[in-house]
């Protein structure tokens, strides 16, 4: 994908304020049945998915924040685990910045692009509590076995320092929060410098202020580091932060919406307007 002819589509955008790069996930035809166990039945769950050139439903561009969203079922998580190469479809393909995934790819391909490309963000966390912020953000660096022990401490600490953390390094998760948790688990997610952060419901547990918080943490990231952000969400307040609204209803896109500035909310107006709508 580099000729200006593989580009052209990128002017059905619309006009937005910010600048967005190429395509880093194009999904064609892309469909997943679950068999159910001891039973003939087949849960379909996704249904010709196609974000492409040629679709009505644009690939993902770089440096984009897109928001899913849709009723339970619709097939928001498992699109996010696919992508997140933690599933494979049943058909159809996936292309994250060229490197391609089917049904066919293999678990160390798999694995490996995981490590390289892409962070993952849960509504639960998902912290190994027996250790402490410091060494939670450090693990997926040591794993990837790229820098030295100096790099890795260094940027251990730049990555606690950039999402508020300074003062919890040594903190076990029980010991935090639960905005605080979901700080460490964005940094941990940031520490191999992933082009794509996919998180599911990463404000699902949270109240409102630390929902904003974490809104706000993720909007810098996306802006400073042009990290492309794909996020399922069922709350609608927090669709101002996206460049994009995609809808995916009993597993197909239904529409999208393209917003012209990312907004980020503001706690009082929000808080004020929470109130008003429940009384
Ligand atoms: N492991 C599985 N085995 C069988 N069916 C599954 C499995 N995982 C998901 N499904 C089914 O696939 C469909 C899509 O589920 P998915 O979790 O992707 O929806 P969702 O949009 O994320 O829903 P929610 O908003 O409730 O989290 C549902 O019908 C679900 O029951």
């Amino acid at each position: 994908m580099n000729t200006t002819e593989d580009l052209a589509w990128t002017h059905r955008y619309p006009r937005i304020e910010k600048t967005l790069g190429g395509p880093v996930i194009i999904i064609k035809h892309l469909s997943k049945s679950y068999k159910i166990p001891d039973s003939t039945e087949t849960v379909h769950a996704l249904h010709d998915i196609h974000l492409a050139p040629d679709s009505e439903f644009f690939p993902i561009r770089k440096g984009e924040f897109v928001i899913l969203r849709g009723p339970s079922g619709g097939g928001k998580t498992t699109l996010l685990n696919i992508l997140g190469t933690i599933d494979l479809a049943s058909g159809g393909e996936v292309e994250i910045l060229g490197e391609k995934i089917s049904e066919n790819s293999s678990d160390a391909y798999l694995s490996d692009l995981r490590l390289r490309r892409i962070g993952f963000v849960f509504q639960t966390f998902n912290l190994l509590a027996t250790m402490s912020a410091y060494e939670n953000v450090e693990l997926p660096m040591t794993i990837r076995g790229k820098l030295s022990n100096k790099q890795i401490k260094e940027r251990t600490l730049e990555l606690l320092h950039s999402v508020g953390l300074q003062d919890r390094i040594s903190h076990l998760p029980s010991e935090l929060s639960g905005g605080e948790q979901q700080r460490v688990t964005i940094a941990r997610a940031l520490s191999n410098s992933p082009d794509i952060l996919l998180l599911d419901e990463p404000t699902g547990d949270l109240d409102t202020s630390n929902t904003i918080d974490i809104m706000n943490l993720l909007l810098k990231i996306n802006l400073e580091k042009g990290t492309t952000c794909i996020m399922v969400t069922h709350n609608p307040d927090v669709e101002c932060y996206a460049d994009r609204l995609l809808y995916l209803e009993d597993g197909r896109f239904v529409r999208q919406a393209v917003n012209r500035i990312q907004t980020p909310l503001v706690l009082e107006d929000y808080q004020e307007y929470l109130r008003s709508r429940d009384s």
